[in-house]
C-alpha cells in the first residue's frame, strides 16, 4: 500500500454511528441520498450500517453499494461469523468494500461484557479478521474501548490483527474517556512499539462525553493516526462522535500540523442542513463551523472590530464552509458601530449628534426585547427625525 503520508482520510459514520441516535433513523432513500452528498463531499469511506441488526439495515448497505462509486463502502460487525457473513453479504455490489469487524479491548470490557479473558478475546479478534479476510481484502479492526485498555495489552491486539490481515487497525475511545495528551500518547506507543504498524493505517473513532472528541482525535493524527472517523454536525451515540466539519477546518486553518483532506469544505453549510432536516436532529446554534451563530457577531466591541477587519474576529472565512455570510446582530449589548452600519445599510445616513441620540433610543428598546429588527430601526429613525 502506497499512501499519502500527509493525506488524513476521512470516514465518514453519520449513516451508522450517527443514525444510532433516538430519533435520527433513517430509510434506505435518506440514507441513499445522504450518502450521495457524502460522495461528492469528497470522504474516503462511508460506514453504510450494522447488517446484521436490521433487515433494513442490510437493504440499506446493498443500495449504497450500488448507488455510491468512489468512497471505500464500510459494514460494521462484531467478532462473530454470521454479523461477517452477513456483512460480506450486504456488500455484494460495493466496488470498494470493507469489513469493520472488533471486539472489546479494555479488561472492564473483557470481564464485563465478555465474562472472558485477555487470551480468548485475542484469539477471537484474530479468528474474526482472518474470517473476513476470506471475503475482503480491505479489513478495518476496532478494538473498542481502546481509550481505557491496557497499553501493552492494546499494543498486542493491534500486532496480531494487523498479522491477521488488518489493513486498518481503529483505536476508539469508545466512552470519551481520554485526555488529548493520554489519547496522543496511545497512538504514538503503537506507532513506536508495534513492529508491523506500517503495514496498516492508525483510524482515531472519539466520542464527545467530556466535549473532546476533536481534540483527541487531532491529538491522535499528530501521533501518527491517518484516519479519523466522524460524522456530520457530530451526531453519535451519546453525546455524539467527533465532528468531520471541525477536524476538516482544524487542519486546514493549522496548515503548521502539515495534514490535509481531499473533503470540499464549501459543502459543509448544506450537508449539515441536509442531515439535520432528514434525522429531525437540531443543531445547537453555538455549535462550531456550522452552527446558526458559528458567523454572527453580536457584543459592540466584536462588531466593532469586525467592521474595522474581519479578521480581528474571524478566523474561517464562511463562504469557505458554504456558510451564506457572516452577521451583525444587534442588541443591547451593541455599540455605536453596529448601529451606524445596520442604518447605512437601510439608507439613513446620520451625523454623529443624530446617530448619538438614535442610539440612546436604541438601547431602551434592545433593553426591552430580545432582537432588533429592521422595522424597529426604521420607526426609531422616523421617530427620531419627527
Ligand atoms: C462498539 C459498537 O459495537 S458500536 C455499534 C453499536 N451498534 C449496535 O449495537 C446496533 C446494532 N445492534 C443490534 O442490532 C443488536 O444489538 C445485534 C443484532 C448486534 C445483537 O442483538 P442480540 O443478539 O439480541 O444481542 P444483544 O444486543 O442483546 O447483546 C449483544 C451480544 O453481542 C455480544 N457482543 C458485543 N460486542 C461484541 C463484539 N464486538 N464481538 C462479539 N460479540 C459481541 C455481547 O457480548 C452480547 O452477547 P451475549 O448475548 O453472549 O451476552
Ligand atoms: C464500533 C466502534 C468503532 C465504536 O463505535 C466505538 O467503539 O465507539
Amino acid at each position: 500500500m502506497i499512501h499519502d503520508p500527509n493525506k488524513v482520510y476521512i470516514f465518514d459514520t453519520t449513516l451508522r454511528d450517527g443514525e444510532q441516535v433516538p430519533g435520527c433513523q433513517l430509510d434506505t432513500n435518506q440514507k441513499v441520498e445522504i450518502a450521495k452528498s457524502l460522495e461528492l463531499l469528497g470522504v474516503d469511506v462511508i460506514e453504510a450500517g450494522f447488517p446484521v441488526s436490521s433487515p433494513g439495515d442490510f437493504n440499506s448497505v446493498i443500495e449504497l453499494s450500488k448507488a455510491v462509486n468512489d468512497p471505500i463502502i464500510c459494514a460494521l460487525t462484531r467478532a462473530n461469523k454470521n454479523d461477517i457473513d452477513v456483512a460480506a453479504d450486504a456488500l455484494r455490489y460495493a466496488k470498494r468494500p470493507r469489513i469493520h469487524t472488533g471486539i472489546g479491548s479494555s479488561d472492564f470490557h473483557i470481564k464485563h461484557k465478555f465474562n472472558s479473558t485477555r487470551e480468548d478475546i485475542l484469539a477471537r479478534a484474530v479468528e474474526a479478521v482472518k474470517y473476513a479476510k476470506k471475503y475482503v481484502e480491505d479489513v478495518e479492526f476496532y478494538a473498542e474501548d481502546a481509550g481505557r485498555a491496557d497499553i501493552e495489552f492494546l499494543a498486542k491486539m493491534v500486532e496480531a490483527v494487523i498479522a491477521a490481515g488488518a489493513t486498518v487497525v481503529n483505536i476508539p475511545d469508545t466512552n470519551g474517556y481520554c485526555l488529548p495528551d493520554q489519547y496522543g500518547s496511545k497512538i504514538l506507543f503503537l506507532k513506536e512499539n508495534v513492529k508491523n504498524i506500517d503495514n496498516a493505517i492508525i483510524s482515531v473513532h472519539c466520542h464527545n462525553d467530556l466535549g473532546l472528541a476533536t481534540a483527541n482525535s487531532i491529538a491522535g493524527l499528530q501521533n501518527g493516526a491517518r484516519q479519523v472517523e466522524c460524522t456530520i454536525n457530530g451526531i453519535g451515540e451519546r453525546a455524539g462522535n467527533t465532528s468531520m466539519e471541525e477536524v476538516v477546518m482544524i487542519l486546514k486553518t493549522h496548515k503548521v500540523l502539515g495534514l490535509n483532506t481531499s473533503i470540499d469544505a464549501t459543502q459543509f453549510y448544506d450537508i449539515s442542513h441536509t442531515v439535520r432536516n432528514q434525522m429531525n436532529m437540531p443543531v445547537q446554534p453555538n455549535k462550531a463551523i456550522v452552527g446558526a451563530n458559528a458567523f454572527s457577531h453580536s457584543s459592540g466591541i466584536h462588531q466593532d472590530g469586525f467592521l474595522k477587519n474581519r479578521e480581528n474576529y474571524e478566523i474561517i472565512k464562511p463562504e469557505d464552509v458554504g456558510f451564506p455570510d457572516a452577521t451583525i446582530v444587534l442588541t443591547a449589548r451593541s455599540g455605536r458601530h453596529a448601529l451606524k452600519h445596520h442604518l447605512e445599510r437601510l439608507g439613513h445616513k446620520l451625523e454623529k449628534e443624530h446617530l448619538d441620540i438614535v442610539y440612546k433610543q436604541f438601547l431602551v428598546l434592545a433593553d426591552s426585547k430580545q432582537g432588533i429588527n429592521d422595522t424597529d430601526l426604521n420607526q426609531l429613525v422616523a421617530l427620531h427625525l419627527a
